[in-house]
């Protein structure tokens, strides 16, 4: 018997909803990077689309989870003290994580088309931060030092309260201390920015917290240095 027939079986057909839900939050997205080199939306999805990658995370066995900044695709900027999530990256080895890199595909080459940010691939993972789990202020990118351009976490979490805590929290790129936004990860919330400018942690949730981080990258392998990939 085939492995997957195993397992829970998979509702979700590919390519069976359409993903994007409005033109207007694309619209702000490429506005807002563009002026402010950052950008909250909500549905930025169709909410078909997000409930599916929601039941995905849900049926991942946390057995199956890495605790992040260890194995695969090591973090260096990170400490373990520092963050305390657990990750899956994402392959398009079912039918929801095809078309959800699908999609970040399409929205890569819109980017590169709008902006001329030079994106050249995209990674992601699924997060999930249990009660209490948090990630201290970090950057995505050391300025010259990475490859990484565009963050992006969407939010996976249904009627997510404000006292279950677990807040996205975004600072000035140059006033560090002061606060740009608090958010909570509301199911269909995509938050978007500059990699190498912006400092951001998530602050502890009172309930388990679901995201996809990921990141649009340059290429930037020279003669010697290879960039590491998955
Ligand atoms: O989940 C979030 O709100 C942010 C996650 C994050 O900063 C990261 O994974 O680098
Ligand atoms: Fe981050």
């Amino acid at each position: 018997m085939p492995l997957e027939t195993l397992s829970a079986p998979s509702l979700y057909v590919e390519n069976s909803i359409p993903t994007f839900s409005r033109e207007a939050p694309f619209a702000n997205v490429l506005m807002d990077l563009q002026t402010q080199g950052w950008s909250v939306q909500d549905q930025f999805f169709s909410d078909e689309f997000t409930q599916a990658l929601m039941d995905e995370v849900h049926g991942i066995d946390h057995a199956n989870m890495q605790q992040a900044g260890i194995g695969r695709k090591q973090d260096h900027q990170v400490m373990l003290d520092a963050r305390r999530d657990y990750i899956q990256w994402i392959d398009p080895d079912r039918p929801i994580r095809r078309d959800f890199l699908k999609v970040m595909e399409e929205l890569r080459v819109a980017l590169n088309r709008r902006l001329f940010l030079g994106l050249f691939d995209y990674e992601a993972h699924f997060a999930r931060y249990e009660k209490g789990a948090f990630y201290e202020k970090h950057l995505d990118a050391f300025q010259g030092r990475s490859n990484r351009v565009l963050s992006t976490v969407l939010y996976l979490n249904d009627d997510w309260q404000d006292q279950d805590g677990g807040e996205f929290v975004l600072y000035d790129e140059r006033e560090t201390d002061n606060v740009l936004g608090r958010f909570y990860p509301q199911r269909g919330r995509l938050a978007i920015f500059l990699s190498e400018a912006f400092p951001h942690e998530v602050l502890a949730a009172n309930r388990t917290r679901h995201s996809i981080a990921g990141w649009f990258r340059i290429n930037n392998s020279t003669g010697q240095i290879v960039d590491p990939d998955q």
